[in-house]
């Protein structure tokens, strides 16, 4: 069973508070979006393999460690994925990132996919499947398949709020997948919205409705 990760450091949940309240506006919506995904980026790479080095200081020669091997690659699904992308790369410029298009149909709340594209090697790289919010499940078991399905075999899945039945249904359909979430809240609503959540993520971000 993928482990599920609640990320509940205070910069976290202060900034989420903000993001959740239907007083702020698209542009701090926006800063809010990137500065929690940097702080959640600085917990879900805490497992990141290092490797010795040395390099010389003005002073001696220094014993030291650098990030081993593998590359990440940022998979955000489209659209409101891409509200956490920058503010992941603030921490990791070195990562790739690709994108998946999916909406989710108002009506019977299945995703459908009208776009992938994904960095090359996606077979050896740490993926990491990015979408704010993570309600029926739909969405993220759709992207981990489309990702799995060109080749990815380590994938995580990183989102700013979840219901318990999306964490279940990653669960279930991915079990190799660990879930990072700021966090988890009561349930949906009859349009398969979060409750309390915060709304539609990619409206808030992007001023449409
Ligand atoms: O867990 P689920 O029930 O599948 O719902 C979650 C999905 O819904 C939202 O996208 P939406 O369909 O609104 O697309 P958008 O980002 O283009 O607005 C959200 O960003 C997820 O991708
Ligand atoms: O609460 C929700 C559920 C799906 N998509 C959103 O943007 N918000
Ligand atoms: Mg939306």
């Amino acid at each position: 069973m993928g482990r599920l990760h609640v990320l509940d450091h205070p910069l976290i949940q202060h900034k989420l508070t903000y993001i959740r309240s239907k007083e702020t506006g698209t542009k701090e919506f926006r800063q809010l979006v990137q500065e929690v995904a940097m702080l959640m980026a600085y917990e879900i790479t805490r497992d990141l393999p290092l490797t010795d080095t040395t390099v010389e200081t003005p002073v001696g020669l220094a014993h030291c460690k650098v990030i081993e091997g593998k590359t990440l690659a940022l998979v955000p699904v489209l659209r409101a994925g891409l509200g956490m992308v920058d503010g992941i790369l603030a921490m990791i410029p070195n990562a790739k990132v690709g994108h998946i298009g999916l909406y989710r149909d108002p009506e019977t709340l299945q995703p459908v996919e009208y776009y992938c594209k994904l960095p090359p090697n996606v077979e050896e790289r740490d993926v990491i499947v990015i979408d704010p919010m993570l309600a029926t499940g739909g969405s993220a078991v759709a992207a981990i398949d489309a990702v799995k399905e060109r080749g990815a075999t380590a994938v995580k899945l990183m989102c700013l709020v979840a219901a318990p039945a999306g964490v279940q249904r990653v669960q279930s359909a991915h079990p190799d997948v660990d879930i990072y979430v700021a966090a988890v809240d009561d349930g949906l609503n009859d349009h398969g919205y979060i409750v309390p959540g915060l709304g539609d993520a990619g409206d808030r971000l992007f001023g449409t409705r």
